[in-house]
């Protein structure tokens, strides 16, 4: 369960601001955000996901307000509870697959589960590259690391950063289907912020900025 109430948030010294519109989902249900470049889209999921904090406003996710967390309580929110999917490799390059996979679990707290992460790598077509290096991963199995990184440790929130935006068609329908299976694998709320309307098909609530 998400839900935000009049956000607003102004970058320092920059212009008016945004003032974004609420969002409420329950458990399982999903959200795409469209808007043209540089109406706020990028901004509103950082405030989501707790990495910016709001000037007006708040962010509950299930029962808890981030905004009345410390910041120490908010860091250990955030890393248990959101999963966020870039659009640009974040994957540490000196390390392996499974590498990168514990230590992602390790920031979380999250203890390694031989089976779990197996059956993730499996879900994810990565069973094959536990043990490469990232610089030895193809663009698609970059991306689908991404998407292993971000739900490994089971988060109640997947936040996705234009995951679409460069892919073609084919690429394009099996992410989102990857993430939407991953959100229902997982009982999470998954929000994808994008300008690519193809992937409007995929949603049944979606929002335009
Ligand atoms: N750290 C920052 N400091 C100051 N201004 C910023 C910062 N980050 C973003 N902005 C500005 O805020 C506005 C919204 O940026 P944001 O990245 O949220 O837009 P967006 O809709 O995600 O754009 P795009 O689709 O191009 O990624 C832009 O004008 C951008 O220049």
């Amino acid at each position: 369960m998400i839900h935000s109430q009049s956000i607003t948030y102004r970058y320092p010294k920059k212009g008016d601001g945004f003032s974004f519109p609420d969002i409420s989902l329950k458990n399982g249900e999903h959200l795409l955000v469209l808007g043209a470049s540089g109406i706020g889209k990028t901004t509103l999921l950082h405030l989501i996901a707790g990495l910016l904090t709001p000037n007006t406003g708040s962010v509950f996710i299930e029962k808890t307000c981030l905004q009345t967390l410390k910041s120490k309580e908010l860091d250990r929110f955030i890393g248990q509870n959101i999963g966020l999917v870039f659009q640009q490799n974040r994957a540490v390059t000196s390390l392996n697959v499974m590498e990168n996979i514990k230590t992602r679990l390790f920031f979380s707290n999250v203890d390694y589960n031989h089976d779990e992460v197996s059956a993730l790598l499996g879900q994810l077509n990565l069973e094959d590259c536990k043990d490469k290096k990232i610089n030895e991963l193809s663009v698609g199995q970059l991306q689908r690391l991404g998407i292993a990184l971000a739900v490994v440790h089971r988060p109640k929130v997947i936040l996705a950063d234009e995951p679409t935006s460069s892919l073609d068609d084919k690429n394009c329908h099996s992410v989102l289907n990857l993430l939407l299976q991953q959100a229902e694998i997982n009982n999470a709320n998954l929000i994808v912020i994008t300008h690519d309307h193809r992937i409007k098909p995929f949603f049944q609530k979606s929002i335009m900025l």
